[in-house]
C-alpha cells in the first residue's frame, strides 16, 4: 500500500478496487471527540462528498467518480487522476516557467475556467465548502503535460452541500477569495478573472450572489479590524 499523502485529517493511499487502480480516502478516529459524534460526523462528510460528486456528474462537472464507499470503515474508493497537478502548483509553474505576459495570459484563462466551473456548481445549488486551489486539479489531455490543454477536476467535496440561497454561494466565493490571498498573493488579479467568468455562469441569481458575497467580505473586514 503506498501511501499518498498524510494529513491531520486522514490519509491517501493508492488501492484497488473491483480492479481498477484508485485513490482511498481514509478518515483517522479523533480521540479527543466523544466516538459516536466522531462516527457521525465522518458518516457525514463521506455522504457529503458522495451526493455532491453524484450531483456534479450529473450537471457534466468533472471530478472523480466514487467507486465504493465503506462508512464504518471511514473509507471513500475513488477514480486517481495519476498525471494531474493541483490548480495551486499550476498557477506557480505557470509563473515560474514563462514571460510575464504569457503567464498572465495563462492565468486568465485558467481563472476564466474555473470561474465557469463554480458558476455552473452554483447554478445547480452545490456549495463545494472549502474552494482552494489545491482542492482544483488540472488533469493534462495527452500524454506529456502541456500548460493549454487539460480538464479541470474539482475534489474535496467533503464539506459541501445543497443549497438554492445566495448566502451559501456568496460564502463558497469569499472562502476562495481569501485562499487566493494567501496562497497566491503575488497574483492579485486571478480572483478577478475567476468572478468575470463566475457571473456569466451562474445564472439568474447572479447580481444577489455577488452582493450576498460583497457583504460577506465585507462583515470578514470589519472582524480582521476589531481583531
Ligand atoms: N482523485 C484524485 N486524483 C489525483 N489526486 C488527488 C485526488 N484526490 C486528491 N488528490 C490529491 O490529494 C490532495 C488531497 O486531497 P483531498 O483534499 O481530497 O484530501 P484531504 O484529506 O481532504 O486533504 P486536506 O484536508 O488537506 O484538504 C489533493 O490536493 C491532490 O493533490
Amino acid at each position: 500500500m503506498k501511501i499518498f499523502k498524510q494529513g491531520a485529517e486522514g490519509r491517501l493511499y493508492l488501492g484497488e478496487y473491483n480492479g481498477e487502480y484508485c485513490l482511498v480516502k481514509e478518515r483517522f478516529i479523533k480521540q479527543y471527540r466523544h466516538p459516536d459524534l466522531d462516527s457521525q460526523i465522518s458518516r457525514q462528510r463521506i455522504k457529503a462528498e458522495t451526493k455532491a460528486i453524484s450531483r456534479c456528474l450529473n450537471s457534466g462537472i468533472l471530478v472523480p467518480r466514487i467507486l465504493h464507499t465503506d462508512l464504518n470503515g471511514r473509507k471513500i474508493y475513488m477514480e486517481y487522476f495519476g498525471k494531474a497537478i493541483t490548480a495551486k502548483e499550476y498557477i506557480q509553474r505557470a509563473v515560474a516557467e514563462h514571460e510575464d505576459k504569457v503567464a498572465e495570459e495563462l492565468l486568465k484563462n485558467i481563472g476564466a475556467k474555473i470561474g465557469t466551473i463554480i458558476g455552473k456548481l452554483h447554478a445547480n445549488n452545490i456549495i463545494h465548502g472549502d474552494l482552494t486551489t489545491s482542492n482544483i486539479l488540472i488533469n493534462p489531455k495527452g500524454n506529456n503535460f502541456d500548460f493549454n490543454v487539460y480538464d479541470i477536476v474539482f475534489i474535496d467535496f467533503g464539506l459541501s452541500h445543497y443549497n438554492q440561497g445566495a448566502e451559501g454561494k456568496g460564502v463558497d466565493l469569499y472562502v476562495l477569495e481569501r485562499a487566493l490571498l494567501s496562497t497566491h498573493s503575488e497574483q492579485p488579479n486571478l480572483f478577478e478573472h475567476i468572478l468575470e467568468a463566475y457571473r456569466k455562469e451562474c445564472g439568474k441569481d447572479e447580481s444577489t450572489v455577488v452582493a450576498k458575497f460583497e457583504e460577506v467580505r465585507a462583515r470578514g473586514r470589519k472582524r480582521t479590524m476589531i481583531g
